[in-house]
């Protein structure tokens, strides 16, 4: 299995209907593969993803306790900073060596969105401090609702793979929530014993689609089981990274695959990157996919929300996190397939 192809994606937006069945080909090849895939051709503006680029940099060039007056643990809804070290994704590996920043659904907490009912819901918490802050708060929330739209197209061509109109997804799509994550990995020292380092170890994602913006530095890897290797997905500028979690896994029947990937920054060089999770509606119920599974055969999972199986996911892993030193990490609820990992 080669590293993930880059596919151009423009087709999707164009007339040609012979390219874009070709388009559909291949990203059904990749999703039966390992999920993985690359677009260039998006709509997306590349200015604005530089915008935000260059915000991802001047957040984390801020003071230490300057990101801490934002810390996540300010709030239970996942939104907020997470400093270096507060994750270990890989059993038996050195903590994370990253530090990230939550964005998601700008939601009031008296809005019937609000944590309690649905999925990471609440009110983001900005950097107030920070230096022109309501560019920084603006760029953000016009690259969630760019990637929001993104995410419905790479939607509507998965959904032809499997034999079903461009628009199945529509209800899942409609009112959906999702998670803008932004990364700094600080230069892992070049003779660091790849057995222990990791700038994030070895993980699967929890939702649906993940789009992943990399910066120009190279680290993220994805695990070939054929070959036992990591290949190298090496940064292309303006593409996404487009992978498959584990709920839509689940929801696939495990016909697609949600795949290990990992970080490890060998580069030197402080690296920079902009994953967003897509969620979907909390409310909308995931059941076996049509054509996922042979005649007469039974959907190997019971119907189940994507508020409980995706917050299902993130519990396990929080929970995990805190007591990772006395207990091994379990399996998740939701997870299709025999990850033996915990999935971010
Ligand atoms: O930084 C990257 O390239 C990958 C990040 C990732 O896999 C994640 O946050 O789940
Ligand atoms: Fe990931």
């Amino acid at each position: 299995m080669p590293a993930p192809p880059i596919l151009d994606f423009s087709v999707f937006y164009g007339d040609d209907e012979v390219a874009k069945e070709k388009l559909v080909e291949e990203v059904k090849k990749c999703c039966l593969d390992n999920g993985f895939f690359q677009i260039v051709g998006h709509r997306v503006p590349g200015e604005l993803q530089d915008k935000v680029l260059q915000w991802v940099k001047d957040f984390f060039a801020q003071p230490q306790e300057e990101k801490d007056r934002v810390h996540k643990d300010f709030n239970t809804w996942n939104r907020g900073y997470e400093r270096i070290g507060s994750q270990i994704l890989e059993q038996g590996t050195n903590p994370d060596l990253k530090e990230g920043y939550f964005i998601g659904e700008e939601i009031s907490t008296d809005h019937p969105y609000f944590i309690g009912k649905k999925l990471n819901s609440g009110p983001n918490l900005w950097p107030e401090t920070m230096p022109e802050v309501d560019d920084f708060r603006a760029t953000s929330m016009e690259y969630y609702t760019q990637m929001h739209a993104l995410a419905r197209d790479v939607l509507a061509v998965i959904a032809q793979t499997l034999d079903l109109k461009d628009d199945y997804f529509k209800e899942f799509t409609s009112g959906a929530v999702a998670t803008l994550r932004y990364l700094h990995y600080p230069p892992q020292p070049a003779d660091s014993d790849e057995k222990l380092a990791r700038g994030i170890g070895a993980h699967t994602d929890f939702g649906s689609v993940t789009l992943l913006m990399q910066g120009d530095v190279d680290g993220l890897q994805v695990y070939d089981k054929d070959t036992n290797e990591w290949l190298d997905v090496v940064p292309i500028k303006g593409a996404y990274v487009v992978n498959l979690g584990n709920m839509f896994m689940r929801w696939a029947n495990d016909k697609y695959i949600s795949n290990l990937h990992r970080v490890i920054n060998k580069s030197g060089k402080e690296r920079y990157s902009v994953p967003f999770f897509y969620s979907g509606n909390p409310d909308y119920v995931i059941d076996c996919l049509p054509n996922c599974r042979g005649e007469g055969q039974a959907a190997k999972y019971p119907p189940i929300s994507v508020m409980d199986c995706v917050g299902a996911s993130y519990k396990a892993s929080y929970g995990a996190a805190k007591v990772f030193k006395e207990q091994p990490k379990t399996k998740m609820e939701c997870v299709g397939g025999a990850q033996p990992i915990l999935a971010s």
